[in-house]
């Protein structure tokens, strides 16, 4: 099966919370919490790519990241690499721009959230990092 690659923001704020956003109920992994992101699209980078996600799902503009994991994981119906970056510096306000709800939380708060499975990863890094 084909792997998706897929540019994902872990944005955190000033106050140290973390952006999540819950994933339309007809898409993959509906219904889950997520790190807003997307797919790199072909003929740009990954950086472009989270740059034009996190606006166009989020409305964040933003202005510098830093690599915080690669996770390669198998659904049954989909394979995706997942290229995760830390997001501290960011202009706007955020709001779900295709509708979805949207919540600020502390790390803390992330395990009371259902994610997709490969995110067990960036959850438990995140819970092991002083943000
Ligand atoms: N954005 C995001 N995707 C994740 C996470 N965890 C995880 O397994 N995924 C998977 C779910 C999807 O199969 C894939 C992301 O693809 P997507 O459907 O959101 O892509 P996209 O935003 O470009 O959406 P579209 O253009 O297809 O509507 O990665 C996560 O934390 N954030
Ligand atoms: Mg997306």
């Amino acid at each position: 099966m084909k792997r998706i690659h897929v540019a994902v923001g872990v944005i955190v704020n000033p106050a140290k919370k973390i952006l999540i956003a819950q994933r339309p109920i007809n898409l993959h992994q509906g219904g889950k919490w997520e790190f807003p992101g997307g797919k790199v699209e072909a003929n740009e980078s990954v950086s472009q790519a989270l740059t034009r996600e996190l606006f166009e799902e989020v409305n964040l503009v933003v202005q510098s990241t830093t690599p915080l994991m690669n996770i390669s994981y198998d659904y049954p119906d989909k394979n995706v690499l997942l290229d995760i970056h830390w997001v501290h510096n960011f202009q706007g306000l955020a709001k779900g721009r295709e509708g979805q709800p949207i919540k600020w939380v502390t790390k803390e708060q992330l395990p009371n959230f259902d994610f997709p499975e490969a995110n067990s990863a960036i959850v438990n890094h995140i819970l092991n990092t002083t943000l």
